[in-house]
């Protein structure tokens, strides 16, 4: 457990770990094989003095070794846990955003919390009375060996035995507390679903108790509960009799060797000191174990999400040209489900492409692809030139803005969330950015609500596209970006695109004539597929899909076109 904290933390950030072992390794150390001076001291108790010096100093030394170990160890706790937040976040930011499932994200939520506690609990908590119950027996059975041998083979007889009872309980502990953690992440990401979710829940006469998936949940996690309470008992019993048993055959061969006339009382006596300080530390571990078992789940999780594997980054990014936008040949799927087939186009730089289709066809996964949100199964998605899996992160993302469906705002001010964008833009830009997203008045709102629940859905989507604006990134990706907006509105957003135009590479996704009808160039998205493109005009002389539901689109205001075979208004 040490050697795997020691690894984690790399050779400079466990100095502190290091030497608190030692520390407490010498100061348990001595608390073993003090008790072997009270044989001289009571054998001769009129000529002890130096004996009585030596133990002095000993216990004294020991004490202040203990005092430095106990203080290096919780230093060594909170380096622990900083340390692991920090390589946590800095790998969790570089994963593909398909991890993050809310199962994961639950889990999350725990790990960065509640494990990365537990695992600070090593050094802080545990060190101590681990190293004891390892150092202390056997010092204690070293010395048994100096005050008679048969009490030292005694005590060595016993240790395996102790360290195998030690384990198996660790071992059943270990698999439970694994299926106790996953229930609880998902009964966390349930709970968290459930009271996020209220609005819809209540409108459907959900938002009651009885809802069976977050009821299923909880009781999943009450029954892996159990279970851990169940199996931790028996083995921590085993061990507890085991060290029990070791203890009562010490004293036994102690009382027997002394009744035989073998050794005298003092050397009874210290055996008897010896074998208690063989027996205590151990069962002083033993109601620790269940907390060390669980602290090396914690460790197992808090690895298991460092080896993730991340998205693959150069080390420098190839050069950026121009801001266009590339896909070649591309094909993508989430999780094995095919959903874009061999997509192929150009979006030049300064120019702005329209992306319509029916809903599922795939138009938001291609926006997801340009910032490398996913890594394509095949083909090349390219920005400026460069294949994006050539561009460092944070290069390709400091040129992309994306404003995106679900648009999520941050509790705080309006005026914070447009900041978001460009954190070092002054509070003239800020209204700017705001003025052109057509939400000037809304600026000096104080407070947008957690998640932006006190705003309208409208009112949220130009904040997001303010942001964008803000941003002054060459390419933006924005994914219906009037859908929730009013007339007056969708025209104050339609106006801020138009001055984009050739300032920017502009990737729209939209469902509105208006907007395809300004694009340089539209591409229609059918089954992953793009089936058709050109400009408005070329697109309605064709006569396709695209004409077809422009027609329909003249009888219902506001068209989407639906999928093949089906047809839906607004
Ligand atoms: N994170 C995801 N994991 C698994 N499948 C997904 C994920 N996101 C989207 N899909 C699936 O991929 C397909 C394409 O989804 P996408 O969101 O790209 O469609 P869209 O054309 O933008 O639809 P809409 O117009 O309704 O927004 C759909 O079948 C959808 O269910």
């Amino acid at each position: 457990m040490i050697r795997r904290l020691v690894t984690l933390l790399g050779p400079e950030h466990a100095r502190p770990l290091n030497r608190a072992a030692v520390l407490l390794a010498v100061s348990a150390a001595l608390q073993g094989a003090v008790f072997a001076v009270l044989l001289p001291i009571l054998r001769a108790p009129g000529d002890a003095w130096p004996w009585l010096v030596a133990a002095g100093v000993a216990t004294a030394v020991c004490g202040i070794v203990y005092h430095r170990g106990v203080v290096t160890a919780r230093h060594a706790g909170y380096t622990l846990s900083s340390h692991l937040h920090g390589r946590i976040g800095d790998h969790v930011v570089t994963l593909p955003l398909g991890w993050f499932t809310p199962a994961r994200v639950g889990s999350l939520g725990r790990l960065a919390t509640q494990n990365v506690m537990s695992v600070m609990g090593v050094p802080a908590h545990l060190l101590d009375p681990l190293i004891g119950a390892v150092v202390t027996p056997a010092a204690a059975a070293l010395a048994l060996f100096a005050v008679d041998w048969r009490l030292g083979l005694a005590a060595l007889a016993a240790a395996p035995l102790a360290v195998a009872a030690y384990r198996w309980s660790g071992r059943l502990v270990r698999r439970t507390d694994e299926a106790a953690n996953t229930a609880a992440g998902e009964a966390a990401a349930r709970v968290v679903e459930f009271a996020r979710n209220q609005p819809v829940l209540r409108a459907f006469g959900l938002g009651g108790p009885g809802l069976r998936l977050l009821d299923d949940a909880l009781a999943a996690h009450r029954n892996a509960a159990r279970r851990l309470l169940k199996t931790a008992l028996p083995g921590m019993a085993v061990f507890v009799v085991t060290v029990q048993a070791a203890f009562t055959a010490l004293v036994l061969v102690a009382v027997f060797t002394a009744l035989g006339g073998d050794v005298d009382i003092p050397t009874t006596v210290v055996a008897l000191v010896l074998a208690v300080r063989f027996t205590e530390p151990m069962l002083v571990a033993a109601e620790l174990g269940a907390a060390v078992r669980m602290a090396e789940g914690a460790l197992d999780r808090v690895e298991r999400v460092l080896a993730e594997p991340r998205l693959p980054e150069p080390a420098v990014s190839r050069p950026f040209g121009a801001p266009s936008i590339e896909f070649d040949g591309v094909r993508f799927g989430y999780d094995g489900t095919p959903v874009l087939e061999d997509v192929g186009f150009v979006v030049p730089a300064g120019t702005m492409t329209a992306l319509v289709g029916p809903s599922g066809a795939g138009k938001s996964t291609i926006l997801r692809l340009v910032p490398r949100f996913f890594d394509v199964d095949g083909g090349t998605v390219r920005v400026g030139g460069a294949d994006v899996r050539e561009l460092r992160g944070e290069d390709l993302l400091r040129r992309i803005a994306l404003v995106s469906q679900n648009t999520f705002l941050f509790a705080g001010t309006v005026a914070d969330n447009i900041r978001f964008g460009r954190p070092d833009a002054t509070d003239r830009e800020v209204r700017a950015a705001a003025e052109r997203a057509g939400i000037g008045a809304l600026v000096t709102r104080m407070r947008v609500g957690e998640g932006g629940t006190q705003l309208s859905g409208g009112e949220r989507q130009r904040v997001s596209i303010a942001r964008a604006l803000l941003k002054d990134a060459p390419i933006v990706l924005l994914d219906e970006p009037t859908a929730a907006l009013d007339a007056a509105a969708e025209q104050a957003v339609t106006q801020a695109l138009d001055e984009l135009r050739g300032e920017r590479t502009l990737l729209v996704v939209t469902h509105r004539t208006a907007t395809a009808r300004a694009a340089d160039q539209i591409l229609v998205l059918d089954g992953g597929r793009i089936t058709e493109r050109g400009r408005h005009d070329e697109l309605l002389r064709l006569g396709g899909r695209y004409a077809e539901f422009c027609a329909l689109r003249e009888h219902a205001r506001g068209w989407r076109i639906p999928a093949a075979g089906k047809t839906e208004g607004d």
